[in-house]
């Protein structure tokens, strides 16, 4: 069976359990929000304080995961539409739900998960640069949609609304997508009024009222992202506690089995 040495931990690739029989199940955070509500910015703020983001992605103990990896693949007629921003990317039917399932199933059994990044110039994944999702204590998944699928919202442990003003969303929305997505004003505006608001208010806005927490105006908010952080890191030292103690548990089983 294959297996990876961490410094924390004993992964094993092939089955769900540590040598003690114990399976590493990590604590999963969703972190919803419209578009450009600063997901993206307030993940990142949170694995900057906890001292995660300048680690090396294996031995991260906090990861965060995007749900544009898990927009299905367009077929050639919805890319020609795409391409001019008449696709509706911001329909749970985008999604691949089951997939997106089944990923996350792997990552709380404690499982190694390859997932491809997206790329928003070309509307499809790229599958030439996988994200390898080593096992971590704590996980984030961030993404619009995250609390629309019954399934999906039921798995968090805990969920957050990045809950940001329209017209302040609007507004990092068009020079993000310009210079970073690729788009042009015209396309950028013509899918916001067609799909992005209209869709916002069906099936993204209703799904607030699911958060735990919610975070008005995003990574501006230091007062929340530092209470989020610091019951992130007591979860993190209670993990800590327990790795520890189990260590020692079978290091002293192991030696009297000798
Ligand atoms: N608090 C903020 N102040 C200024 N710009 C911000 C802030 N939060 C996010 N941004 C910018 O807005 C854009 C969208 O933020 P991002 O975190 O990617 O949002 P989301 O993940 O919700 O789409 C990015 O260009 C980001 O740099
Ligand atoms: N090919 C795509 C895929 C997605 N979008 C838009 O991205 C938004 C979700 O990402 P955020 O970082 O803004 O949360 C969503 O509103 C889609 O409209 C896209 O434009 N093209």
């Amino acid at each position: 069976m294959d297996t990876i040495n961490k410094e924390k931990s004993v992964v094993l690739l092939n089955g769900d359990a540590l040598p003690n029989g114990e399976i590493k199940s990590p604590f999963l955070i969703g972190v919803a929000g419209g578009t450009a509500s600063g997901k993206s910015t307030v993940c990142k703020k949170i694995m900057e304080q906890l001292g995660q983001a300048e680690m090396d992605h294996t031995q991260r103990q906090v990861v965060s995961i995007s749900q544009d990896s898990f927009y299905r693949e367009l077929t050639p007629t919805e890319k020609i539409k795409a391409q001019k921003g008449k696709f509706n990317f911001d329909h749970p039917d985008a999604f691949n739900e089951e997939l997106m399932y089944e990923t996350l199933q792997r990552i709380l059994k404690g499982q190694i998960a390859k997932i491809p990044s997206y790329d928003y110039r070309t509307n499809s994944l790229d599958f030439d640069n996988e994200l390898v999702i080593y096992p971590a204590d704590v996980v984030l998944f961030e993404g619009i949609l995250v609390f629309y699928f019954p399934k999906i919202r039921d798995l968090f442990h805990m969920k957050l609304f990045v809950d940001t003003d329209s017209d302040t969303r609007l507004a990092r929305r068009v020079p993000r997508d310009i210079n970073e997505r690729g788009r042009d004003l015209d396309a950028v505006l013509t899918q916001y009024m067609t799909f992005v608001k209209p869709a916002f208010e069906e099936f993204c806005s209703p799904t607030k009222k699911f958060a735990d927490v919610i975070i008005p105006r995003g990574a501006d908010n230091t007062v929340a992202i530092d209470l989020i952080v610091h019951h992130i890191g007591e979860i993190l030292a209670a993990t800590n506690i327990a790795q520890h103690n189990t260590a020692r548990t079978t290091a002293s089983s192991m030696k009297r089995d000798h």
